[in-house]
């Protein structure tokens, strides 16, 4: 007979392992899957932060956790959903959890598998368990500094290591990679139309967040600790909105004053489109496009939660807004659908989600927009191209691309708009592992 607490944890396992299947099976994201089950259930704070664990933990883990079952279980594919979750899961616990005890890992793993799997699942997952436990040595990660052996180590693709290792050689790209299993710093935006930064911080510890000043943006607040993100006041009723702080430099690089048009190409979800009109005191004009319907309506919720008015969303392709909006705009901002590579500890699946091809395919759509956005930028105008991703590709070399057929734009010391670190930067490139907020890359340039 189980006592309270383990039957509760119990309860926390199989929604862990049932939000799995939704992202193996289903493949949902995991972010949305796991933030539907905690809106659906509600669970203590203890809990949440457990189930969350486990989810994110897993996903990240994807093969490596995979290649550690494979080392007791001949084709861990031929088992039903259900008990490859439950075996992933009990790895997970086993070998990179520190304070769950291996046998409650174990126990309540088999437990589940009786309830969710076919006869004889519960004997098949005690046995592959109690095996990892009594030989944990057979799990072992293969020794070496090639890329295979980094990759299984640090839970990501081959292919995504060996590109870095080529790049930043092997300790930058270990360092990369282990960043990339840590859990990303959470800093909320200053909504200055309604508050200040001082005010805000003391709502929010007010509220029960341990805050501090963000060292990279005098509007940016970073959280420490916190509880559940929606039932914080401030966040509910538009005080701040949550915005990473590489993300928050955009807005300060493109310069956008009251009064301006501006065209944001790529906008959705509209974080950085707020923050221009915030920065624009709400007055003059942005037109926000996106190619997503649902996509626009999420830029249309945030700015009216934010008391933001002056945004016109319209669906659009960005390579139609040089023919439709040539030299309209004052400041034109290109902030390209990219690899993401640069987000990796805030998307658990990323990594596992993307390949090899998307680096192929991605820079030619960035060199379109780009060319055709710039079109919309008025002689005298400010262009800015910005990703949240570190790939040269996708970066630099788009923006000298562009550069090489555009002699009417020159690139500008794109530092030296940003309020605080980096000012010294022609383009910018901030690193996860290195700087601490998300990899994201800036380069602004004028038009002569
Ligand atoms: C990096 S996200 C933009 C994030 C946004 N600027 C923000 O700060 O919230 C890139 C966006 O480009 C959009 N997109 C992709 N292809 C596009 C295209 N051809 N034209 C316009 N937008 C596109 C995607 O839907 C996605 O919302």
């Amino acid at each position: 007979m189980q006592n309270y607490r383990e039957e509760k944890i119990d309860h926390v396992r199989e929604l862990a392992m049932r939000v799995l299947q939704r992202v193996h099976v289903e493949d949902a994201y995991a972010n949305v899957a796991l933030a539907e089950t905690l809106r659906e259930v509600q669970l203590p704070e203890r809990d949440r932060r457990f189930l969350t664990e486990l989810v994110y933990g897993v996903t990240k883990a994807g093969a490596s956790l995979d290649y550690m079952i494979g080392c007791y279980v001949a084709d861990i594919r031929k088992a039903q959903p259900a008990i490859r979750e439950l075996l992933r899961l009990g790895f997970y616990q086993i070998f990179c959890m520190d304070r769950v005890p291996p046998s409650a890992a174990c126990n309540t793993a088999v437990e589940l598998a009786k309830k969710h799997g076919r006869r004889g699942a519960d004997a098949f997952v005690n046995g592959v368990l109690r095996a990892a436990l009594r030989e944990p040595e057979r799990a072992a990660f293969p020794e070496g500094r090639d890329a295979y052996a980094l990759a299984l180590r640090t839970w990501h693709p081959k292919w995504m290591v060996e590109r870095w290792m080529r790049t930043y050689g092997y300790e930058r790209t270990e360092e990369l990679c282990r960043c990339n299993n840590t859990s990303a710093p959470l800093s909320v935006r200053v909504n200055t139309l309604r508050t200040n930064r001082d005010a805000l911080m003391e709502q929010l510890t007010a509220a029960g967040a341990q805050v501090r000043a963000s060292a990279w943006v005098p509007d940016g607040i970073v959280l420490a600790a916190h509880g559940a993100l929606d039932e914080l006041a401030p966040l509910r009723e538009g005080l701040a909105q949550v915005q990473d702080e590489s993300s928050m430099l955009v807005a300060h690089i493109l310069g956008a004053e009251p009064g301006m048009t501006v065209i944001d190409a790529c906008a959705a979800p509209g974080g950085k489109t707020t923050h221009i009109a915030q920065r624009m005191e709400n007055r003059g004009r942005i037109l926000a496009f996106d190619i997503y319907e649902e996509k626009m309506r999420r830029i249309e919720r945030n700015a009216k939660r934010l008391g933001i008015s002056m945004i016109e969303t319209q669906m659009r392709d960005a390579r139609e807004i040089g023919a439709a909006y040539a030299e309209q705009a004052d400041r034109v901002l290109v902030d390209a659908p990219c690899s993401g590579l640069g987000v990796l500890r805030r998307k658990p699946d990323a990594r596992w989600k993307k390949s090899v091809r998307d680096a192929k395919t991605l820079p030619s759509l960035q060199r379109d927009i780009l060319a055709s956005a710039a079109r919309a930028v008025k002689h005298g105008g400010i262009l800015v191209y910005s990703t949240c991703t570190m790939e040269e590709c996708e970066n630099a070399a788009v923006v000298r691309a562009f550069l090489e057929t555009h002699a009417d734009f020159a690139l500008e010391e794109t530092g030296a708009f940003l309020p605080m670190q980096k000012t010294t930067e022609r383009m910018v490139q901030i690193m996860p592992e290195t700087d601490g907020p998300d990899g994201f890359f800036i380069a602004r340039m004028r038009r002569l």
